[in-house]
């Protein structure tokens, strides 16, 4: 009897999330989260590595993170998950691509930035969908000076460029930019309160919803954490 064909791997993409310990996470937020920061980042991480994973094209995530709290949290809701190896964000993100092509040989391989609370599955698709039609491609953050997806095709090397103005860097290195429209979900990273505001303005993942309901529960003035 003959089996099933498998779907094609080259379609199938391994998404690597970092996710760097979280004393030193979303430092950015520290006054607006107060003692919820850690929560609010591992809330981040999970409700988009759970995003990711209902993408269609998505056939699993691997997550960079020694993190003894980030890291259950993320296996638990289906992540793959592996050691940071302490050496920078690129590096863990390298780490991470590894491990993908070890786990699919001839699959793609992206990075996806760990806090997109928003990310909505068919957003991503988009995204990975245009990202296919390139050697490696990446798409620039809301504020179109970072990036929140970097990703290769099968067999290209994973040249990951994160950190600070990372838009730029991915264009020296000759990665397409992804000029996309619908895909806001995916670009809208949050750092600052105001990136929280507008994340909750196109709606969050509910891992987020229930720790900014908290803050706001417990913030004496009553605002919320994105207005402080
Ligand atoms: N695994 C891993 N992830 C990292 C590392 N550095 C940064 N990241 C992740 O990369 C993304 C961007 O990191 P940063 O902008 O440096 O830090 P952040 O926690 O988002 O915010 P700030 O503390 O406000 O700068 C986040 O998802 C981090 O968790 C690292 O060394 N290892
Ligand atoms: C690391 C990056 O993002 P951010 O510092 O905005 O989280 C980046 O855009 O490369």
């Amino acid at each position: 009897m003959l089996k099933a064909m498998p779907a094609p791997q080259s379609s199938a993409w391994t998404l690597v999330v970092p996710v760097k310990t979280l004393v030193a996470a979303k430092t950015r937020l520290s006054r607006a989260a107060g003692p919820h920061r850690a929560a609010l980042a591992v809330a981040f991480a999970c409700d988009t590595v759970e995003a990711a994973l209902a993408c269609a094209t998505v056939a699993r995530v691997v997550v960079v993170t020694s993190d003894p709290v980030a890291a259950p949290a993320l296996a638990g809701i289906g992540a793959h998950v592996v050691g940071d190896p302490e050496a920078g964000l690129n590096a863990a993100l390298r780490h991470g691509a590894t491990e993908a092509v070890r786990l699919a040989p001839a699959g793609s391989v992206g990075a996806l930035q760990a806090d997109l609370p928003a990310l909505r599955p068919a957003e991503l698709a988009l995204v990975l969908a245009a990202a296919g039609e390139f050697d490696q491609a990446f798409l620039p953050d809301a504020a179109e000076i970072g990036t929140t997806f970097y990703g290769v095709r099968p067999g290209v090397p994973f040249t990951p460029g994160f950190s600070g103005e990372s838009r730029e860097r991915h264009l020296r290195y000759g990665a397409k930019e992804l000029c996309l429209e619908g895909v806001a979900s995916v670009r809208r990273d949050v750092d600052t309160p105001d990136d929280l505001r507008s994340a909750l303005s196109l709606g969050v993942g509910p891992r987020t919803l229930a720790v900014v309901e908290k803050i706001e529960r417990e913030s004496p003035a009553g605002g919320t954490p994105s207005s402080s």
